[in-house]
Formats: structure tokens, sequence, C-alpha cells
């Protein structure tokens, strides 16, 4: 049973960031083993109360009984100044039992000396020995709360970074800084990949109402395809590029860089101009100045900072530049509210910890293998996209911290578009598929576009999707529908099944007042931290990424297989074909690109 350790008995005093309440050891926390979960009592209890209640409830009656259901499952988190973020999670299949069985659960799995464990630096990524700090890149009290990384408090250096980011992202929106003809920056180019490039990418489409002058562009996939795009819009003389890359080793960062830097050497025709147009943004200073980087036009940043949780960090420059620092500061300052928010509530106003609880619900109990976010905000249109990442390559892990397989499901697959094209597209699996599929709807209720009545309608979409989720359509509805189109009774009968609508499809509606850098901040921060509570539940290591190494690997293998003249042999059937396919087809000389 999980629930031995000392330190999560005595009532805690609020943790802050600074104070430690002596529940935290940073040599163990996170890293020792749980009992299985499947074990524990909680989790029995879970299975028992799913079986004979949570199974059979429909979230229409629970509705029709409790007239305060709404007040009962919704949180209003009040922001300083952008207004409330509300999220209702009243359309769920769950009642105040199940809620205290899975907040029991949390508990049991030690969640709260975990959660003072990440926040204090304890190494949390045990696998690889980090620790997993991106909440102190937004601590916006750093002389009252100091985070310490093997005994030294890493808040300067941040700070410092973070000057550095200002300064630089001032002069280039100022046009103080000139690229190497002495001309302004007109456009920027990222480069990098995952979590070098999702988050930046994300952050700039949400707050494009916040844009600076500078046109930013992203550059990702390895596909010359990509890169070649975006050089057809710029001009060398203009743009400055940003190489963003934690280990600066990525295959597809360092040879997309690799062609921009040829490109742009061919106008630039000397070294020194690259000092001007191009700038790192890594931990890996040696690599950055063998690329031919001078330090000085490095942004550092630190291992603790996971690639999918780097936004906040350097890897954000490219944000500061298409929004300017003073927004990407109040992205950081709501960040910094959610990280409160989730550090002081108890569980049961403890928004990122009620959304981990619902989520291990449906996915351990009811079986659902995917989770939707659904953003009505076109702006949000890389939401999904950015935690895909997030979630999956985060809980995309079947190995517990002592070894074992597990016995149960952990990370959903996440997906999502924005409404109302997702209604259009694949909606109607979420209302009559056999799938359960939990969904978020995320929605501004203040439009930075108000044009016409576009808006009231998208809110209108919003708000009866998940009304029709939740209720469906009863066969008795349905019929008095079809009746009053006056329909032959035989065609009723043989449409009537084709009509009904089983409702009691979950999901939560997660409402700000408008997008802007705080709330976004702040909902971002809000699921990085669902993520984490779920691999606590789990047991599982949410910060390494092993899984994606092997294929990169035997890319490593293939690449040269396909420059040579030789049949290849050493693989499958179907590898070594699919190899000789693409050597017969590949373009001949004089065959080249099309132009
Ligand atoms: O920032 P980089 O070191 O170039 O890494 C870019 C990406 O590479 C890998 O694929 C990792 O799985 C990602 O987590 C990471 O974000």
């Amino acid at each position: 049973m999980a629930n031995n350790d000392p330190a999560i008995k005595p009532k805690a005093k609020k943790p802050c960031l600074i104070t430690c309440t002596g529940r935290c050891n940073p040599h163990r926390a996170g890293m020792e083993p749980r009992a299985c979960l499947t074990g524990e009592p909680t989790w029995k209890k879970l299975l028992e109360y799913h079986q004979k209640k949570g199974s059979k409830f429909h979230i229409r009656d629970l509705f029709e009984k409790d007239a305060c259901r709404f007040s009962k499952y919704s949180l209003k988190l009040i922001t300083p100044n952008d207004g409330d973020i509300l999220i209702d999670y009243s359309k769920n299949r769950i009642d105040e039992e199940g809620l205290k069985l899975l907040f029991q659960l949390c508990k049991d799995r030690n969640f709260i000396s975990a959660r003072e464990c990440l926040f204090k630096g304890a190494k949390v990524n045990f696998t690889e020995g980090r620790q997993v700090l991106h909440t102190a890149l937004r601590n916006r009290e750093p002389e009252k709360n100091p985070i310490m990384v093997d005994g030294k408090d890493v808040m300067p250096e941040v700070y410092s970074v973070l000057n550095h980011m200002k300064e630089f992202s001032d002069q280039v929106i100022s046009g103080e800084w000139k690229g190497y003809s002495g001309k302004e920056i007109t456009d920027v180019v990222n480069i990098g990949i995952g979590g070098s490039d999702l988050g930046p990418l994300m952050v700039t489409e949400a707050l494009k109402p916040y844009a600076s002058r500078l046109k930013c562009h992203f550059v990702s996939n390895i596909d010359g395809t990509h890169i070649a795009e975006v050089l057809k819009k710029v001009q060398p003389e203009t743009t400055l590029f940003i190489i963003a890359s934690k280990t600066f080793t990525t295959q597809e960062t360092i040879t997309n860089a690799t062609t921009a830097k040829d490109w742009f050497m061919k106008s630039a025709g000397n070294q020194e101009a690259i000092a001007k147009n191009f700038v790192a943004l890594s931990t890996n200073k040696q690599k950055v100045t063998e690329f031919g980087i001078d330090e000085a036009n490095m942004f550092g940043f630190w291992d603790w900072v996971g690639g999918r949780y780097s936004l906040w960090s350097a890897i954000g420059l490219s944000i500061c530049l298409a929004v300017g620092f003073n927004n990407f500061e109040k992205l950081l300052e709501g960040a910094y509210f959610m990280d409160q928010h989730f550090l002081n509530e108890p569980l049961e106003k403890n928004a990122p910890v009620i959304l981990a609880c619902l989520g291990i619900w449906y996915l351990n109990f009811f079986g659902a293998e995917t989770h939707a976010l659904l953003p009505y905000d076109q702006y949000l249109h890389r939401f999904a996209a950015y935690f895909q990442q997030g979630d999956m390559e985060s809980n995309g892990k079947h190995i517990t911290k002592a070894g074992n397989p597990v016995n149960y499901h952990t990370g959903p697959i996440v997906w999502g578009e924005p409404g109302t094209n997702g209604q259009h597209a694949f909606y109607q699996l979420i209302h009559q598929g056999t799938r359960l599929v939990p969904a978020d709807f995320l929605m501004p209720v203040q439009t930075h576009n108000p044009l016409g009545n576009h808006h009231q309608l998208l809110l209108a979409n919003y708000l009866a999707q998940t009304e029709a989720l939740m209720k469906g359509k009863t066969e008795e509805e349905a019929k008095k529908e079809l009746e009053a189109t006056k329909m032959r009774p035989d065609e009723l009968k043989r449409l009537l099944p084709h009509k009904t609508f089983e409702g009691n499809r979950p999901t939560n509606s997660i409402l700000v007042k408008k997008i802007t850098p705080f709330t976004l901040g702040a909902l971002i921060a809000m699921y990085e931290h669902k993520i984490f509570v779920q691999g606590i539940i789990w047991d599982i290591n949410s910060y390494d990424q092993y899984g994606v190494e092997l294929g990169k690997q035997l890319a490593k293998v293939i690449e040269p297989e396909l420059a040579n003249e030789d049949e290849i042999t050493s693989h499958d059937s179907s590898t070594n074909a699919l190899i000789s396919y693409i050597k017969e087809n590949l373009a001949k000389p004089g065959e080249g690109g099309d132009k």
C-alpha cells in the first residue's frame, strides 16, 4: 500500500516554492517505486464503484436529479487582470463519491509530496538523472522563491537569460538591430523541431492579435520542401534565423540550419555576417560554436528543461520577437498563476488535478483510448498538436519506476481540431460512434475579431455541442420529430434508430474571457500539470522520451544504404524491398527537382 510515507501524514502548511515543508526528499522523491496501481485498495474501490454506479450513470439523469450540479462541479479561477477562467466539469459521468475516490487515489500515490518535489528540484526525471523545472522559468518571485539545483539558486541565471531575450527582442523589433548589410530585420525563421518548434509555433499563432511588425516563419520538417518554401518568402539581408535545439544535434534542425546557412552565405559572402543574422537557442555551447554561431548570440538554457516544456525558456525567443517581450512576460505570469493554483489549492478545487482524475476515470475504468482537445478559437489551431507532444511524449510509457510493465493503460491519444471545423468532420463519431471520446471544449467568451455575428454563432455552436453530447436524443424525442414531418410510419420505423442519440458523452467546458498572453500561459500550465498528475498516478517517468530513439538510430543506418549502389539485404524482406524500390526510382542525374 502506497500510503506509508511518513512524509505525507502531517497536515501540511500551504506549500510554496521556497519553504520546504519537510515532506520532500529530493534524493528519493519521484524515484521511489510505488505499489502496483491495480493493487491499491482505492483502485479496487473505484472498480467496484464503476461496476455498481459509474458505468450506469447517464449524465442527463445526474443533471435532472441535482439542480446544483453545475455549481458543485465547476471552478472559477480569478486572474488579477484577465477575467475568470471557468472550468465546468459537470458534464461528466461522475458524482461526489467517485471524485472522492479519485482524489484519494492521488493521495495514495503520494501526489502531494511528488508535487512538492517537482517544484523543489528533485530529480523527478530519474532515468536521465535530471530535475524537471519548467516552473522555475516562470517563477515571478525569484527573491522570495529561490530554486536550488545542486546547491545553487538557478533564478539569477534564469533572469539573466530573460534579460538577454528582452534586450535582443526589443532591439530587433525597434529596428536597432540590423542584418549584415545594415538593413532592419523584417522576417524571423525559427528552425527547430518537437519542443523547439511546436510551443513557439502554437503560441505565436495563438497570440497573433498581439503581433509585432516582424513576420515569423517556422521550419521543422527534414523534408526539404519545408525550408525551400520558407526561403522563397524571405531575403537573406533582412532575415533573422533562430536555430532552436536543446541538444544542437537533432538531425532535422542541423540539416535545415545548414541549408539556411549555405543559402545565406551565397548572398552574405563572409563568415562575420552570421553574427548579425543567426542566433542559437541551446544548452550545448560547444555545438553552437562549432556550427559557426558566436557565443554572444547564444541564448542558453539547462538540461532541467524538458524539450516539450521549453517554450518558457530561451526557446521562447521567437515568441518574444513575434509578440514583444512584454507579452512573453505576461505568458510567464499566466503560467505562474496556474503554478500557484496547482501548488496551493486542495485537490477538490485544483483544476489540473480534477482534469487528471477525470482522465484516469475514463481511460482506466471505461476503456477510453483518446482525449480530444477542441478549441473554439481559430488562433488556437495548433493547441491540440502542441499537446500531442506534451501529453503523448510524456505519458506514452509502459514501464513503471520499478522497471516493470504496467497492467493498465497510460497516456491517451491526444487529438483535435478547432471548432467548428471538427463538427463537420469527426464529431459524428463522437456523437454516435462506438467509442467513448472524452473531450475538452475550450472557448474565449470575447473574440479578437468582432465581425458581424460570427462570434455569437461560434459560441452557440460551442454550447450546443456539449449539450447535445451530454443529452443525446431519446427514441421518443426522435420519433416526435419524425412524426412532425408527416413521414410514412414504415419509413419512420426504418429511420428511428439512426436518428436516436445515446448522449452521455463526457465533456469539460473550459472558458476564458479572452485569449490573452496571460490566460494562454495559464491554460498551457494547467495541461502540463494535468500530465504530471497522471504520470504520478500511473507511476511512470513523464519526462524522458526513449521511445523516439529507435527510429532515429535505424534512419542513421538506412541513409547511407540509400546512397550506395549495393543491393540491401540486411533488413527484413519488407524494408529491403522498400529500399530497393526507392533506389530504382530515385531521380537520376539531370532528372532533378521541379523548378
Ligand atoms: O531541441 P532538440 O534537442 O533539437 O530536440 C527536439 C526534439 O527531439 C526529440 O525528438 C525529442 O523527442 C523531443 O522531445 C525534442 O523536443
